[in-house]
């Protein structure tokens, strides 16, 4: 039944870049940010400006990570190890939360101005699971999901939500850890082998497999493809939208 197993009776979606067109709004943010602070480390240290890439360096050590995670694994790259800090930190503090409070700024701001957009296919298979009785909730490592749902008028359609304020209340560890899949997995009353995992990123589909999940669903939104499948993905689609006729093995 739409493209799952018939072993499954649940459904857990990814947000940015999976329900809501997002991804590329937080790519941007972190261009942004990180760009400034590259450029201002290179000022300082004389050391040449190499920019952040929104492909690679993004899908690496970004994507579907929480915030915190993001800022340390992308500097850990460049040999950059920033003070923690400490979450209320003021953004322009150059500490782990300074620089994530930094990004989160721009991102809002671009938020307020641009709106958000679902993925028009996304909802047509968050209606279609529905009305085919399966269990569906949203697992994102944002601390600004529940806004991002909201906005994008898509509360309706999800009984159940795990996104970066639950994991911090809860101490669960994010992606590419399963924690906050299985979270939702518990929430909707399913063991793990009986929900899907749809992901765009590559510690979503890496967390997906890590929890022993019925299946997981690659959503290619940037042409890696290859690497979502090589990081745990049973499927890849370019849209949701695709799985509605389609058999498992199809
Ligand atoms: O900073 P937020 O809104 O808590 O989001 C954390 C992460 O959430 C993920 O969904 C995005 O893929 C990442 O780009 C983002 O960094």
């Amino acid at each position: 039944m739409l493209g799952l197993p018939a072993h499954v009776t649940a459904c857990l979606f990814d947000l940015d870049g999976v329900l809501t067109q997002t991804a590329r709004v937080h790519n941007a943010a972190w261009t942004e940010t990180f760009d400034a602070f590259l450029q201002r480390r290179a000022a300082a240290t004389g050391e040449p400006y190499r920019p952040f890439d929104p492909g690679p360096d993004y899908n690496r050590y970004v994507d579907g990570k929480p915030r915190a995670d993001g800022v340390r694994s992308f500097l850990a790259s460049r040999g950059i190890v920033l003070p923690e800090g400490s979450p209320d930190d003021p953004p322009d503090a150059d500490t782990v939360h300074g620089v994530g409070n930094r990004k989160n700024a721009v991102l809002l701001k671009r938020i307020h101005t641009d709106g958000v957009e679902v993925y028009p296919g996304s909802v047509t298979y968050l209606r279609a699971a529905a009305d085919a009785g399966l269990r569906r909730a949203v697992v994102s490592a944002s601390a600004n999901c529940r806004d991002v749902v909201a906005a994008a008028g898509l509360e309706s359609l999800l009984q159940a939500r795990v996104d970066g304020v639950v994991a911090r209340e809860q101490g669960l560890r994010g992606k590419p850890h399963p924690d906050t899949f299985l979270a939702g997995a518990k929430l909707l009353g399913v063991d793990p082998a009986q929900a899907a995992v749809f992901e765009d990123a590559l510690a979503g589909v890496a967390a997906g497999r890590a929890g022993g999940f019925g299946y997981v669903v690659g959503v290619d939104r940037v042409g890696q493809a290859d690497e979502l499948r090589a990081h745990g993905a049973d499927v890849v689609v370019t849209d949701l939208a695709d799985l509605v006729d389609r058999r498992p093995d199809a």
